[in-house]
């Protein structure tokens, strides 16, 4: 373990929203493009916790939304840092809508956002090394692979011969 590697769990960062008129459309369900905007904010907060440096946003994968949230109601966002490679990191983000007078909590969407640690200069500096601790954490750390050589490609930045993981998966 080298001395700058930090524990996943240290890069939590939970964020809470009330979804309020101009947030929603005209079915008064939460706009996507305002809960990716805070999805973002609280990822970047994140992967900041960690690098202590700032970072940008390299890459979004696929967003789905499950279930929509109502104007009213609570929104929670938890990210955390799953697996840093060399200058980039990768971040989860998961978000549940709250109806706090039902007491009614459900689950909206989650993603996996990529950030790139940044230097004095703004150019991509390397990331400390991230511990993961729990059984969750370790299995999100061992697929962060698979998923960066996935958006990787299909971002034209991999060649496919080249995804040597992804290729043992489906053992081509
Ligand atoms: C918080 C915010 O919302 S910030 C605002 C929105 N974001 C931005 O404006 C970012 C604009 N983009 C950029 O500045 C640049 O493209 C950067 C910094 C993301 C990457 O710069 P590049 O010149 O491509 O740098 P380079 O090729 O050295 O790659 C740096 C890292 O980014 C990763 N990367 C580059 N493009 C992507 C991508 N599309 N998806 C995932 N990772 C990527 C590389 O794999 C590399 O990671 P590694 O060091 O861990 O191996």
């Amino acid at each position: 373990m080298d001395v700058k590697d930090k524990k996943a769990g240290d890069t939590i960062v939970v964020m809470t929203e009330l979804v309020l008129p101009n947030d929603t459309n005209h079915f008064g369900n939460l706009m996507g493009g305002r809960l990716m905007y805070w999805m973002d904010i609280a990822a970047a907060l994140s992967a900041m916790k960690h690098c202590n440096s700032p970072v940008v946003t390299a890459s979004v994968d696929h967003i789905s939304f499950e279930n929509p949230i109502r104007l009213g109601n609570a929104v929670h966002l938890e990210a955390k840092v799953t697996r840093v490679f060399t200058t980039s990191m990768e971040v989860h983000v998961r978000v549940w809508g709250e109806d706090a007078v039902k007491q009614h909590r459900y689950q909206s969407n989650e993603a996996f956002f990529t950030f790139v640690a940044l230097d004095p200069n703004g150019k991509p500096q390397p990331a400390p090394g991230l511990i993961p601790e729990t059984p969750e954490e370790q299995e999100r750390y061992k697929k962060a692979l698979y998923r960066r050589q996935l958006r990787l490609m299909l971002s034209g930045k991999l060649r496919p011969e080249d995804a040597s993981e992804l290729k043992a998966i489906f053992a081509i």
